[in-house]
């Protein structure tokens, strides 16, 4: 294999751009987006970034030895370019909270970057931080005298020490698909400090500027392929490159109070008013993907370009696309051009986009992005057949195995005792309430057959 003849990957000493953003939850999406487009705005070698991990130490363990540096291959239909990118200066495991509250709290920090998954957020339904999970409350009972595990109480004690220290004001990007991300977080982040403390809620409302943002750049997990095809193309043994379509978008809208990098010079967009930009992003891209995570898998494909090419599916996107395009009006979304653009991402037949990893958490994407559109159809009066066909997909998963079953035969017991509408009722008790919709979803259901 080339990679074991390969030189390593190192950084160069003197090399590292000094560090002014920390980022959480490093994982693959922010190297294929904030940290390349901030390499390719920085082009006076100011913006360095801290990252740590947000659960396991794993990117960090693969990318300290090479200083941060990493490859990032960007796969079109016609072929891969590789790129060595170094914005990366220093990475560490996200449980190094002795490093991470030094770097918060450090005035010449000036941002945080977040990607730490919808579920890193710990919010209940009501999109408020859930402070019944057993580890939110671990985290706010032992704040002060033992190391945070989430990344809320990991935020918050980050910026205690910022408080402490007298840095000043600092700007949390989240970069998760989540609708309203910068507001779940200042909301995610009053909620812990008030419970921990209120003097420090009010300074982090005074300090602390939560800036939202539409991202979008299609980046499946690395396979051991992409580590050798990383080798042959650029010549290092990278531990761990990163490969993603030539695609990609930035939307953000807030405010920085100490700063930020020239973004916009390498492509981001800064707007007034971001809901829209996000709606279609969320409904759009992220909707079918959640769409085809279910039905595409129920009829036996494993990555979104097998399940595209099959009509039944390709027809069932369109439609779900027609009914959230009724709600999606404002003229710069530029629809027409969107959908086309996302037929041609989405068949890309050399980006291996796997299905079951977009399934992960998919309660809560239902929630987020299907059952906007199933609403928002229904109000108008229309049955909202596409977005209830959607729902019907990921319930007929659920009655044949629970994903929060841990094993085999607890999801075969817990199916089992089950009913169409305790599933349904569970993900929102308002599909169970009309007759006529729960009737549908259970026909549905039926047409799609269980697994
Ligand atoms: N991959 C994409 O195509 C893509 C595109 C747009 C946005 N995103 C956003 O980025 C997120 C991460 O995607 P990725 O491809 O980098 O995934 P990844 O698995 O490569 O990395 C995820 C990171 O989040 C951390 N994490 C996971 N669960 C966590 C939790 N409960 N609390 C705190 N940290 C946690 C992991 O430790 C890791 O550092 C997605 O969930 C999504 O919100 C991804
Ligand atoms: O875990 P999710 O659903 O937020 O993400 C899975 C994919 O839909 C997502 O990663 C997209 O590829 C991405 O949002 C494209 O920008």
């Amino acid at each position: 294999m080339s990679t074991t003849t390969a030189p390593r990957l190192t950084r160069d000493p003197g090399t590292a751009a000094p560090v002014r953003i920390v980022h959480l939850g490093i994982g693959a999406f922010a190297r294929a987006h904030q940290a390349w487009l901030t390499g390719l705005a920085d082009t006076a070698g100011e913006w360095g970034i801290a990252a740590f991990t947000g659960r396991s130490t794993t990117v960090a363990d693969e990318l300290a030895p090479q200083g941060g540096l990493y490859t990032l291959i960007t796969r079109a239909a016609e072929g891969d370019r590789a790129e060595i990118v170094d914005s990366i200066v220093a990475v560490y495991p996200g449980s190094d909270i002795p490093t991470w509250s030094a770097l918060v709290a450090a005035d010449t920090t000036v941002l945080i970057t977040l990607t730490i998954t919808e579920a890193g957020y710990r919010l209940g339904a009501d999109g408020a931080l859930d402070t019944s999970d057993p580890a939110v409350r671990a985290d706010i009972e032992g704040f002060g005298h033992r190391d945070p595990e989430t990344a809320p109480g990991r935020l918050v004690h980050g910026l205690a020490a910022r408080r402490a220290a007298g840095a000043g004001p600092i700007a949390i990007v989240s970069c998760d698909n989540l609708p309203g991300n910068g507001e779940l977080v200042r909301a995610m982040l009053a909620d812990f400090a008030a419970a921990v403390d209120p003097g420090l809620a009010e300074w982090i409302a005074a300090h602390v500027s939560s800036v939202s943002t539409s991202i979008d750049r299609i980046t499946p997990r690395t396979t051991p392929e992409d580590v050798e095809t990383a080798a042959e193309l650029t010549g290092f043994a990278d531990a761990s490159p990163v490969v993603t379509e030539p695609f990609f978008d930035w939307v953000l809208s807030g405010d920085f109070p100490a700063g930020r990098p020239a973004w916009e010079h390498a492509g981001a967009r800064f707007v007034e008013d971001i809901e829209p930009f996000e709606a279609r992003k969320l409904w759009l891209l992220n909707g079918a993907h959640t769409l085809l995570a279910s039905a595409g898998r129920l009829r036996g494909h494993e990555t979104v370009a097998e399940a595209l090419a099959d009509p039944a599916c390709r027809g069932w996107v369109e439609a779900f696309w027609d009914e959230a395009a009724r709600h999606l009006t404002a003229p710069e979304l530029e629809l027409p051009r969107y959908r086309a653009q996302l037929i041609e991402r989405f068949e890309n037949p050399r980006i291996r986009h796997n299905l079951a990893q977009i399934a992960l958490d998919n309660v809560t994407k239902i929630r987020l992005r299907i059952l906007p559109v199933l609403r928002a159809e229904r109000e108008a009066g229309r049955t909202g057949e596409a977005a209830a066909r959607a729902v019907a997909a990921w319930a007929a998963f659920e009655l044949a195995a629970p994903a929060a079953a841990p094993d085999a035969e607890a999801a075969a017991e817990a199916a089992a005792e089950r009913t169409l509408p305790e599933i349904l009722s569970a993900l929102d008790p308002a599909l169970t309430e009309e007759p006529a919709l729960l009737a549908r979803i259970t026909g549905l259901v039926a047409e799609l057959g269980a697994r």
